[in-house]
């Protein structure tokens, strides 16, 4: 019997599908699983997986990129699948040609009728007797993918070609997975990833699959019943604190990580109150949420924490030039150097040359570089030019963030031959004509990180690029972070029901006006009051409440920090 797991990217595919194989040999089934741990088995499927993911081939067309992935999935189905059920064997696969359906077809619009003879070439007739649908909200899955990462779990796809077109793929490809499902129901079971407990799904799972092997009738085409709507959405701003923390207590029993993460850069008493909660368990998530904060809860957890998880209390301090903030560096120097130094974007000061001076003693260009952004003094060129001669182009762009002179375009320019999406996250905030060139050269490969360079621009450009890429992706409205400008309100308005947790999150540093709230109790409707809205509304209602100094409110604001945003 050949088993196939689909799913969007996170959602829990490989766990679910290692779970089965392990729990299917225990019962004394012979399995054979073609990507055992993540890894595909055929060492051609892994090459061709390696040139479908390299970042340096952005001009890939979606049609070779498709033609690539079918030849990955007919080696696979070659030198794994088809000797395995020739065994005998129960054979699970994570991943098979649906993926290229949903991902060329869904996602890149290629034509279905076009896509399928090529598939059924590639699949010589073998299709899955069962393909299990992992199905689960996209955000959800980037969070989860991220703590993952954080955890260590797997290689990060950050500098892979995976993304460039912005998370707008993603949900593109989950609604042409539940179409697949939907249209060969006998084959397809969806097994919904949202609101339960692995082990619970992994029981559900086990047993789904051994009534097939056994020859019994599947019992639905759902293995887990749809999320239950959630009975109460709020009604007022003000309801929106309560509801949050409800649905956080609630999500803390079955994710506790993820719960912790939800905390990040939410200031306020009730927030801190949950942090003290999770700080024995997760020392070095709890104090990442604190990141953007910088009241006095927020220093006390730091300097108590500055010797258990140095590199998390230095990565916490975001880019905080405050004279606490630099002496906390010090001390964490020795233990976190490359946080430390990435944590001195936009500082000149004294105290942080010193640091940089100390840290190229010991040979750290590359971590100097990495802090360099919006510092525009001699140093800081001198050390870009010992970067450029030590061939660390990537970090040498990034040192660019924040700097609109002619200088440095000229070295922007320079460095496009070696690393063009280093040199593209660099533009960020900036109206220059380099800038303006590349993104337009860029917009149809690497969508993503162009609408992201897009941040507190105001000009006609900007706007025509955002208004391209909203009914594509949400990135044309993170972009809009802060922004009172009249487009930005038609756009947030117009993306309400598409985009609803990133045009919430895009309120960020605005005041609470009418308007405003009306946009977060529409985006909190549409949504049931789903956990990714409600937790960026949250952070919007507890930031209008919270003491935030002026200075903070800046840094926390001014474009060229690349530091992750804690957002869903
Ligand atoms: N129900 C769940 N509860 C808690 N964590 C989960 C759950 N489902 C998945 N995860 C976590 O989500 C992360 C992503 O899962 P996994 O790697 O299995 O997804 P995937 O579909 O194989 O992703 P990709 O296609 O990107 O390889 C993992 O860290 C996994 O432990
Ligand atoms: C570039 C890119 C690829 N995908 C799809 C293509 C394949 O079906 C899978 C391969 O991913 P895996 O990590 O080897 O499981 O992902 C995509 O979804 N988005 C992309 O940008």
């Amino acid at each position: 019997m050949f088993i196939d797991f689909e799913g969007i990217d996170g959602s829990g595919k490989t766990t679910l599908s290692n779970l089965l194989a392990a729990r299917l040999r225990r019962l004394g089934y012979r399995v054979a699983h073609a990507r055992e741990g993540g890894e595909l088995r055929s060492p051609i499927a892994r090459r061709i997986r390696d040139l479908t993911r390299d970042s340096k081939l952005l001009e890939m067309s979606p049609r070779t990129e498709f033609f690539l992935n079918l030849a990955r999935d007919s080696q696979q189905l070659e030198e794994v699948i088809a000797p395995a059920l020739a065994r005998g064997e129960v054979c699970i696969s994570d991943r098979y040609l649906y993926s290229q359906l949903a991902l060329s077809g869904g996602g890149r619009g290629l034509p279905w009728e076009s896509l399928a003879p090529a598939c059924e070439l590639a699949s010589q007739g073998l299709w899955p007797d069962l393909v299990i649908l992992v199905d689960v909200e996209p955000e959800l899955a980037r969070l989860r993918k991220r703590l993952g990462k954080n955890k260590g779990e797997r290689t990060p796809d950050s500098d892979s070609r995976k993304g460039l077109a912005g998370a707008g793929l993603t949900v593109r490809q989950r609604e042409a997975f539940l179409d697949l499902a939907r249209r060969d129901p006998a084959r397809w079971l969806i097994i919904e990833n949202n609101d339960q407990p692995l082990h619970v799904l992994e029981q559900r799972l086990v047993e789904a699959v051994v009534a097939r092997l056994e020859g019994r009738e599947l019992p639905a085409q759902r293995v887990t019943p749809p999320s239950p709507t959630p009975v109460r959405v709020p009604t007022t701003v003000d309801d929106v604190e309560e509801h949050f923390f409800r649905a956080l207590d609630g999500l803390e029993v079955r994710e506790p990580q993820l719960a912790v993460w939800l905390l990040g850069g939410i200031p306020g008493f009730a927030a801190h109150q949950r942090r003290l909660g999770f700080v024995e368990r997760f020392p070095g998530l709890t104090v990442r949420s604190l990141t953007g904060l910088d009241d006095e809860p927020a220093r006390a957890l730091r300097e108590l924490l500055a010797e258990v998880v140095p590199q998390d209390v230095a990565v916490s301090l975001g880019a905080n030039p405050s004279p606490r903030a630099m002496s906390l560096r010090e001390r964490l120097y020795v233990h976190a150097p490359a946080e430390v130094l990435s944590g001195l974007k936009r500082n000149d000061s004294p105290e942080a040359w010193a640091l940089r001076e100390h840290a190229l003693r010991e040979g750290r260009i590359g971590e100097v570089l990495c802090g360099l952004a919006g510092v525009d003094d001699e140093p800081a060129w001198a050390a870009r030019e010992l970067g450029v001669r030590h061939g660390l182009y990537a970090d040498v762009a990034r040192s660019l963030i924040g700097l609109g002179s002619p200088r440095a375009d000229a070295l922007r320019e320079s460095l496009l031959a070696q690393d063009r999406l280093a040199v593209l996250r660099s533009i960020q905030g900036l109206d220059t004509p380099f800038a303006r060139d590349l993104r337009l050269s860029l917009e149809d490969r690497a969508l993503k990180l162009v609408l992201r360079s897009l941040t507190g621009l105001t000009t006609d450009e900007a706007f025509a690029l955002r208004e391209r890429g909203a009914p594509l992706t949400k990135e044309a409205l993170d972009s809009l972070d802060g922004l009172d400008d009249p487009r930005a309100w038609r756009l947030r308005e117009d993306f309400v029901s598409r985009w609803p947790a990133t045009v919430v999150s895009s309120l960020e540093g605005l005041p609470l006006t009418e308007r405003a709230e009306a946009l977060i109790l529409r985006a909190l409707e549409l949504t049931s009051g789903r956990l990714p809205v409600l937790r960026n509304a949250y952070r919007i209602v507890a930031a209008e409440h919270a003491v935030v100094l002026p200075s903070e409110r800046a840094a926390l604001l001014t474009p060229g920090d690349d530091a992750p945003r804690p957002t869903l």
